[in-house]
């Protein structure tokens, strides 16, 4: 249970960028050394990526960039040739969820759907004279093109974006102010599955987070990179986002946001949103999409049973949530198998587990229904904290434990629970990420001053009375068991459950000593929850360092790796892998 070592002062040696090599290319940095790439006699260059980015900042990069007096160039915005705005939502949105506030079901389809293949032909029509047509926007690799360009702007950056009111969402006219429901569950989708579609045409990739001085390079050294990567373990880019009841920890030990107000989820391995830094170092390349990797590799990346069970989805997640003087998360669940799939729209659900990498003293999780809880009543109570403001006590329909530092707690889909203040939990988890129905959020403000969204039908819809009573103690805060053994290593299962894909060990190896690990055809993920940290050397001799609150992807292929603690202190790491 919680015997496990509380680091209380920085980490030194966590970090922050992590950066891979590019293979068979350099980073370029600037317009003009993106268009020098371009082959002589290129009559048509198609420029693709997300609906959010400024296209305008983009084109006049580009007009320098090619303003050598002898190149003419026509641009041609894409976003003219989409359908009309009544047809797209007709196309993107279901009867269910047309007039939620907050949640969209995922889009399913294509991006070309969206589009006027006549108008898209027109715009695509090679410019006279020799002149240079460059196609601008989401769907540009759709017109027919000689050379095809992505412009990527990691998400982040797209969702503060559209949270300021700035961008456009996808396929919608420039007078139409831009949503987060509409980015997420429906932008996001379309863009990625059309980038996967095109990643074996595309010339350039460009990171354009500067779009004045974007960084680039080549399509094939793209692939060539990612592949690699695909054979070895590697990290994603972390990130800290601020919510409402964010903490310190974040900033305080691993130095991540000193400026922002809090820090909050941290994005560790979050499939869908993360980032992976290809070139020199952190001042010199590009961030690709993690799922760009997997979708590049799958079968190497996720193992062939799991790539069979999940197509090219990563389909677990690690990520942080800091509520270290913060406040409690709100208490939710999330979507039952039957509900994500026909409301919301995802094959799997989001199967949660916290652990707990530091406790406060007094610090609490929520978890389950207390015995004989009243389900009507907290209802009501429910309906009229959201309606009326009126506040109540969740405890008297909720369980609380108390928070244990080395302890996870299960979280099948319908289980209410909520993190207290106090914590720094790593969230184990399934991929979905988007998917918390609040019952009760403290009437809680948020930045605009405005009581932050509860669900509460999505959420008693979906909640599960069959987690209640002692059956969320025994059930759900299982005891570590140990798994295998060796000299001066050990592994045990923190926990499983029939109803959840996956599970969640933890290595513990004295110092000297080295863990044996196979992968057995599915990936694992590595986090290094106590100690300073560890080597992992595979099979084949790649070697990759982990340290103390860091994360490593180990693709399937690598089949077998070693984790060697070469510290002066024994370290832990906690490990998620498909069952
Ligand atoms: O709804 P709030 O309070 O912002 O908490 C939301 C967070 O809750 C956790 O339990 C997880 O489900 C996270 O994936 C989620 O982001």
């Amino acid at each position: 249970m919680g015997e496990g070592p509380q680091l209380k002062t920085k980490a030194p040696q966590y970090e922050p960028t992590p950066c891979y090599p590019l293979l068979a290319d350099a980073v370029a940095v600037g317009w003009a050394d993106a268009a020098g790439t371009l082959p002589k006699g290129t009559r048509v260059l198609a420029v693709d990526g997300p609906a959010v980015l400024d296209w305008t900042a983009v084109a006049t990069g580009l007009r320098a960039a090619f303003g050598d007096g002898h190149t003419r160039l026509e641009f041609a915005d894409v976003r003219t040739a989409v359908r009309d705005w009544e047809t797209v939502r007709r196309l993107t949105e279901t009867e269910q969820l047309r007039d939620d506030p907050d949640f969209a079901r995922l889009a399913g389809g294509d991006l070309a759907e969206l589009m006027d293949p006549a108008a898209l032909a027109a715009l695509a029509a090679p410019g006279e004279d020799g002149a240079l047509r460059v196609l601008l926007g989401p769907g540009a690799a759709l017109g027919d093109a000689d050379v095809l360009w992505w412009a990527d702007l990691p998400k982040r950056y797209a969702e503060a974006a559209v949270k300021h009111g700035r961008g456009r969402n996808l396929a919608a006219p420039e007078d139409e102010p831009p949503t987060l429901r509409r980015l997420l569950y429906i932008d996001w989708p379309l863009l990625d599955r059309h980038r996967d579609q095109m990643a074996e045409r595309i010339d350039r990739w460009i990171d354009v987070t500067d779009t004045v001085f974007p960084a680039s390079i080549g399509g094939q050294a793209l692939r060539e990179t990612c592949r690699s990567l695909a054979t070895r373990p590697f990290r994603t880019r972390p990130t800290f986002n601020s919510t409402p009841w964010g903490g310190h920890w974040a900033q305080e030990t691993l130095g991540h946001n000193p400026d922002a107000e809090n820090t909050a989820l941290g994005y560790e391995l979050i499939a869908p949103e993360s980032g992976v830094l290809l070139g020199d170092d952190a001042s010199r390349c590009v961030e690709v999409p993690f799922q760009l990797v997997v979708a590049l590799s799958p079968v190497d990346v996720l193992g062939p049973a799991v790539h069979e069970m999940f197509g090219t989805s990563f389909p677990v997640r690690f990520d942080y949530l800091d509520t270290v003087g913060g406040g409690n998360l709100s208490v939710h669940c999330h979507p039952r198998p039957d509900d994500m799939h026909s409301v919301f729209g995802w094959p799997y659900t989001q199967h949660e587990s916290y652990y707990l990498m530091r406790a406060g003293e007094h610090s609490k999780v929520f978890l389950g229904l207390r015995e004989g809880a009243d389900v009507e009543a907290f209802h009501h109570s429910a309906h009229a904290a959201d309606a009326y403001g009126t506040p109540f006590d969740i405890e008297r329909y909720v369980q609380v434990f108390p928070a244990e530092a080395g302890q996870l707690y299960l979280v099948p889909a319908g289980t209410p629970h909520g993190s207290g203040e106090g914590n720094v939990v790593l969230e184990v988890s399934a991929t979905p990420y988007l998917y918390s129905l609040r019952f009760y959020d403290w009437l809680r403000r948020d930045a605009a001053d405005r009581q932050r969204a509860v669900h509460v039908e999505h959420a008693f819809r979906n909640l599960d009375p069959a987690r209640s009573g002692a059956a969320v103690a025994r059930e759900l805060i299982q005891r570590p068991r140990p798994l295998r053994a060796g000299d001066g290593w050990r592994e045990e299962v923190l926990g499983a459950l029939p109803a959840m894909f996956f599970q969640v060990h933890r290595i513990a190896v004295e110092p000297g000593r080295a863990a044996e690990q196979r992968t057995d055809g599915r990936f694992h993920v590595l986090t290094v929850v106590d100690g300073q940290g560890a080597v992992i050397t595979t099979a084949v001799g790649h070697r990759h360092s982990v340290h103390y609150a860091e994360t490593l992807a180990v693709p399937a292929s690598v089949t077998a790796y070693r984790v060697h603690n070469q510290g002066p202190d024994p370290v832990r790491l906690v490990k998620a892998q498909v069952v």
